[in-house]
């Protein structure tokens, strides 16, 4: 396919009416067509051409044909590949053409739409991050309030972290305001990701965490400079605070229904109440997620409850990780919390290099998404939430702790946990099993599903929420699309290793020619059998090898990671307001 305005060599032309230089002149030689009006005209290659306004018929061909293809492709969007919407004869003139009447659909121009819309919108969304960023953060800049240092009097401490304090604050200049209606941050690291982070989820997705004022460099101070971030006081409980409370869940049902219940107390209730609790937060995590953010330290300690909207929302986005651009990309271990932490350290796989630039990242944002699926780090957290919830005995964190070591020991397998502690239960662990058994279990299938070792078989925030735990009516009163959406959960959460032995095995058969399949040693490839044992010495050569090589790849990649790092910190705290 070759368009006729790109520049090309004449392969043969035609005298049609009148021409000063003889043919043999043309031949061979490279020339240069002037686009003529409306040049979206194309045809076939070696077909002839006869400009209007000019009198030699040309043979399209020759150079510019990488260039005229990708002309062809962008005019085939939504419109179709040239010369199947146009009817273009192996002669055309163009006086015969049809005059274009519009855009015409075709199923590979709609295909092709399609698929790179729904690239472009995958999670974590490149097409709505750049109408965010260089559109939605750009007009929200021009009207949000501006605050410096001078504008606030200080109140109470609510807390004071490793990387910086907490305070109840007013404006000095509304005197009139109840003290303390602002939340300020005095961050001395971390401080400029947690403004990046809460300016993007504010125009995100506000309702998911605290509601997020304004956040700026501070550096008049004598010591060393420090990020202020500004918040409105959701509230005086996070869920660590009420979950500690004997009178959990029920001090939780007055906060969020604006009532107590009238059914009399006992697991079912509580059940309900966990049920919102539940429903909440991941609600609150999807939108996260789906913005490609990953919180990174959920835990109760850092869930609020929302007086105002009556609500669980998220809070301290110090850890987070903003996938859409590659902010905080490979993470810092110690800004893991042990006891609520997912397994794997890290949410991206060590294999996937550090996001070389932003704009890179952001175009492979969506593979590397699904490829490393790095949200399910948020979900096993969130499983364990859950699980505290619903085991009074695993609130404390020495318990907590001792958990996780007993399921370490199971394999991180939840299912073989149950089975060691339940025979030899305390009544306390045996109401919360029947707690997540009403139901035909659909609150342990829940669960289970969360806290799991590979990440990849852990269910996502949105899967989660459509799982029908959270049907009001409960299992029994499950519809037949309902049922049906259980079915497809179950199916999707199989694990699937054992099922591809078995086609494995299916595939095996002689392995000769004639009877076609794979040989053992194929076989044994596909399986990724460790090859047979080598002697001892071997082994431990071999091993002390492997450990130096993943030692040098580990560290590579934690420096390049760094570098990239502070290379990219220079671009994007350019967003972040200094104090004037
Ligand atoms: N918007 C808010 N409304 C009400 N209270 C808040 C708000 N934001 C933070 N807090 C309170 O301040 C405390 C500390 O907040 P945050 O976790 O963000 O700080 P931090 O310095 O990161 O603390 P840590 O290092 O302990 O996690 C919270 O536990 C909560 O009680």
């Amino acid at each position: 396919m070759s368009t006729v305005a790109t520049n090309g060599v004449v392969l043969g032309v035609k005298l049609n009416t009148f021409s000063s230089k003889p043919l043999s002149s043309f031949l061979g030689k490279q020339i240069k067509l002037k686009p003529f009006s409306g040049s979206s005209f194309s045809c076939k290659k070696g077909s002839i051409f006869r400009p209007k306004s000019k009198n030699l018929v040309i043979y399209a061909g020759g150079g510019g044909e990488l260039i005229s293809y990708v002309h062809d492709i962008f005019l085939g969007v939504g419109v179709g590949l040239p010369c199947t919407v146009m009817q273009c004869g192996d002669v055309i003139y163009r006086s015969t053409l049809p005059r274009s009447d519009g855009i015409t659909v075709t199923v590979p121009g709609v295909v092709l739409a399609l698929s790179v819309v729904s690239y472009l919108w995958a999670t974590p969304g490149v097409a709505p991050g750049f109408f965010d960023m260089f559109v939605l953060a750009f007009v929200e800049r021009l009207f949000r309030p501006t605050y410096k240092k001078d504008d606030f009097v200080l109140g109470k401490k609510l807390g004071e972290g490793a990387f910086g304090s907490v305070y109840r604050v007013s404006l000095a200049k509304r005197p009139s305001s109840k003290d303390g209606d602002l939340v300020l941050k005095k961050a001395t690291e971390y401080g400029a990701v947690e403004i990046w982070m809460n300016e993007r989820v504010r125009r995100a997705c506000a309702s998911s965490c605290a509601d997020f004022v304004y956040g700026f460099l501070e550096s008049s101070s004598k010591k060393s400079s420090e990020y202020w971030l500004l918040w409105r006081f959701e509230g005086e409980s996070t869920l660590a605070d009420l979950i500690q409370s004997k009178e959990f869940p029920y001090n939780v049902e007055a906060m969020i229904l604006g009532k107590v219940s009238d059914l009399p107390k006992g697991i079912e209730r509580e059940n309900r109440i966990i049920q919102t609790v539940m429903r909440q937060l991941l609600f609150a995590l999807d939108s996260l997620h789906s913005t490609g953010i990953v919180h990174r330290d959920i835990k109760p300690q850092n869930i609020i409850f929302s007086e105002d909207s009556r609500t669980f929302k998220i809070i301290d986005l110090g850890a987070a990780a903003d996938l859409r651009v590659g902010i905080n990309y490979i993470p810092k271990e110690f800004l893991l919390d042990p006891r609520y932490a997912a397994p794997e350290q890290y949410i991206m796989s060590t294999q996937t290099p550090s996001a070389p630039s932003a704009p890179v990242a952001t175009a492979l944002s969506p593979v590397l998404w699904q490829l490393n699926l790095p949200d399910r780090f948020d979900i096993y957290s969130t499983g364990l939430i859950f699980l505290q919830m619903a085991f009074p005995g695993l609130r404390s964190d020495s318990n907590l702790i001792q958990f996780k070591r007993q399921l370490k020991r199971c394999d991180y397998d939840l299912v073989a946990w149950r089975k060691l502690v339940e025979p030899r239960a305390n009544p306390d662990i045996r109401r919360g099993f029947e707690l997540l058994d009403l139901d035909k279990g659909i609150g342990w299938e829940l669960l289970a599903s969360m806290v799991r070792y590979k990440a990849r078989q852990r269910v996502s925030a949105k899967a989660a929420l459509a799982h029908p735990y959270f049907d009001k009516e409960g299992l029994l009163a499950l519809s037949v699309m309902q049922n049906l959406r259980l079915q497809v959960f179950r199916a999707t959460q199989q694990d699937y290793s054992e099922a591809a032995k078995w086609i494995i095995q299916l595939m095996a058969k002689s392995g000769t020619k004639k009877d076609g399949g794979f040989t053992e040693a194929q076989l044994q490839e596909l399986r990724e059998i460790a090859p047979a044992k080598k002697s001892k010495v071997q082994r431990n050569a071999l091993a002390s090898a492997l450990r130096v090589q993943r030692k040098i790849v580990r560290t590579l990649n934690e420096s390049i990671g760094e570098l990239n790092q502070r290379r990219k910190s220079l671009w994007w705290s350019r967003w972040i307001p200094r104090e004037e």
